[in-house]
């Protein structure tokens, strides 16, 4: 039996919806919050999210616009993108009891302080305790109940273990760990590399290219994942390894459908939220302050800030001076 027999998500885009429907799934009182009234009115009228059309919201879900009642939760899945994190969290701060866990559900690095999702919690609500929600899980699948697994990491191992029973049911299956970091730097750099992976694709570079291209991102994952202390285990596991092989397979992944589009010389995606175009500047500042090598991720950076052309970056990757695979 699990502490947190109700959950608030923030955030009625497409993954906080889904999630919603998990903790539903699950057994738990769940308020979706979402930041426009008539958003929230139109959900609630519909029972369904225009983000996830198709998918009936369960009736145990209460959608709400007073950010109060959802802050009355035993525990909170922040799900708002990772730029727009702390703005949320600091809204929520005052109205939340002390030692309520709040969940990061996004995958990305803050811009400006190169802080990771639960440091910006812990900045903008110092009285609850942060964790971490990242893994291979499309809102799509994860919404229509098709079988699931993610890994759920918090400092305090029972916290994550207890977090665990109140989000698992028979279709979604989270892993604990207290690998918070490690955790974090999978979901943040599996987005960038999966726009690469879209370029190679779109570019009609064949499919030994894309494997190459996944597997050398996947290395620098892990060299960026070893400087922050992450262990093997982590980057390896569902939210390293699992969600860079979900993402670099194909345009479900919205960060592979801006690169396919890239890569095609066509404009990216209207509408559909890729956080790799976000995280590319900052993970590649951030590599370079701890003087880890990302190629790859640099060229993503470098092609979305215009400075390099798609054919110049291939180039330039296929050119680095030959090495040990490492
Ligand atoms: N969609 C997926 O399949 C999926 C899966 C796993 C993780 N994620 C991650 O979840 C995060 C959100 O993605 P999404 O797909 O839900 O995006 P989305 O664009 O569908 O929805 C984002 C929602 O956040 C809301 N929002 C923004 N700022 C807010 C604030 N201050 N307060 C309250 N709400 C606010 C927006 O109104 C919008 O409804 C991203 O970091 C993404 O990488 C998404
Ligand atoms: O559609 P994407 O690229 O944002 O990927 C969604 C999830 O992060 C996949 O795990």
């Amino acid at each position: 039996m699990t502490r947190f027999q109700t959950i608030s998500i923030i955030g009625a885009g497409a993954w906080g919806t889904a999630l919603a429907a998990v903790a539903a799934r699950a057994g738990r009182g769940v308020t979706l919050y979402a930041r426009d009234p008539d958003h929230a009115a139109r959900i609630a009228a519909a029972r369904e999210n225009p983000r996830l059309p198709g998918i009936p919201l369960a009736d145990s879900i209460s959608i709400t616009a007073d950010l109060a009642q959802a802050a009355r939760a035993a525990a909170v899945l922040i799900v708002v993108p990772a730029q727009h994190l702390r703005g949320a969290v600091m809204h929520l701060a005052p109205l939340l009891p002390d030692g309520t866990p709040v969940v990061a559900c996004a995958k990305g690095i803050e811009h400006g302080t190169h802080k990771f999702m639960t440091e910006v919690i812990a900045e903008a609500a110092p009285h609850a305790t942060a964790a971490i929600l990242s893994g291979p899980s499309f809102a799509d699948d994860v919404a229509r109940g098709l079988p699931t697994a993610v890994t759920l990491a918090a400092q305090d191992e029972a916290l994550a273990a207890d977090l665990v029973q109140a989000l698992g049911s028979p279709t979604f299956r989270p892993y604990h760990s207290t690998d918070v970091r490690g955790v974090e730097i999978g979901g943040a750099a599996k987005n960038v590399l999966a726009i690469a992976a879209g370029i190679v694709a779109g570019r009609k570079l064949g499919a030994s290219a894309l494997a190459a291209l996944t597997t050398r991102g996947f290395a620098e994952l892990v060299r960026l994942g070893r400087a922050f202390g992450a262990r093997g285990e982590t980057l390896t596991g569902l939210s390293g390894l699992g969600d860079l092989i979900l993402s670099c397979a194909g345009p479900q992944s919205r960060n592979f459908a801006a690169g396919l589009a890239l890569g095609r010389g066509e404009p990216l995606p209207a509408g559909k939220l890729a956080e790799g175009q976000y995280t590319a500047p900052v993970l590649v500042e951030l590599a370079a302050s701890r003087g880890v090598e990302m190629p790859v991720a640099q060229a993503v950076a470098a092609i979305l800030a215009g400075t390099v052309t798609i054919d110049a970056a291939i180039e330039a990757l296929m050119l680095r001076p030959f090495k040990a695979e490492e």
